[in-house]
């Protein structure tokens, strides 16, 4: 299938552009260390990344990704104060981009489209991670999981992008790695592309009602028919 009339296309970060698991795994490690309790598998961890640092943190904490309903909000607090506390230090250790995932985004720009970024991830570490990796200078808007009342898998960031820029839902795709964003395009009547090497807690992003689900990151290019847009 191919995309007609797009004019803004909208990025996950965490398992779409970028693999950050290796350094959100070494903090989240430091903290439990930092706490006396015991680190676990960066595998299991992947599994646990998606939906923002605080629940991430409490997964942690509880040890599963069902987090344990039991966890002092106050221990919670200073957990996740830890966390971020190593997350900043360690941010773009070993973190790194998908192949083919640069020269994409620098085609889709060059061809006229308009880039964003709508992330669980908080939005203090969105820029300058795109600075390390070289991929700041694309992208228009950043909006972080804790820039508004409500993240992914709620519609909200991606209406606050529409309205930022005014232009319908229709005109915009999102494109993912996991439930959470597919969700959220639905609910905000949006397209979507779910993308299957990212995280998605284990589960397979087939079964999430996304209209097109690609293997390759290189694979959004041939998607897309370039009707509105006009080349930079
Ligand atoms: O940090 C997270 O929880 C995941 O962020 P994402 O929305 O970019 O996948
Ligand atoms: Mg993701």
């Amino acid at each position: 299938m191919k995309f007609t009339n797009k004019e803004v296309l909208i990025f996950d970060l965490d398992g779409t552009l970028i693999d950050s698991v290796p350094d959100l795994a070494l903090s989240i490690n430091q903290m439990l260390k930092a706490l006396n309790m015991s680190a676990f598998s960066t595998e299991v961890i992947r599994s646990w990344v998606g939906n923002g640092a605080e629940v991430l943190t409490k997964r942690a904490l509880s040890g599963n990704i069902e987090i344990n309903p039991e966890l002092d909000p106050s221990f919670v607090t200073k957990a996740l104060t830890i966390f971020l506390d190593f997350y900043e230090k360690n941010v773009c250790v070993d973190t790194s981009v998908y192949p083919h995932v640069k020269a994409t985004l620098e085609s889709l720009y060059s061809s006229g489209y308009r880039l964003m970024i709508v992330t669980n991830k908080p939005e203090q570490f969105v820029r300058p991670i795109l600075e390390k990796l070289g991929l700041n200078n694309l992208f228009e808007i950043v909006v972080g999981g804790d820039s508004l009342p409500k993240r992914k898998p709620d519609p909200m960031q991606l209406e606050y992008v529409c309205d930022k820029l005014s232009v319908a839902p229709s005109k915009c795709l999102m494109i993912g790695d996991s439930k959470n964003d597919i969700f959220a395009a639905t609910a905000a009547n949006m397209e979507s592309i779910g993308l299957t090497y990212g995280y998605n807690h284990g589960e397979d992003i087939n079964t999430h009602g996304a209209s097109l689900v690609l293997e390759s990151f290189a694979d959004i290019l041939g998607s897309l028919e370039p009707t509105t847009v006009v080349a930079r």
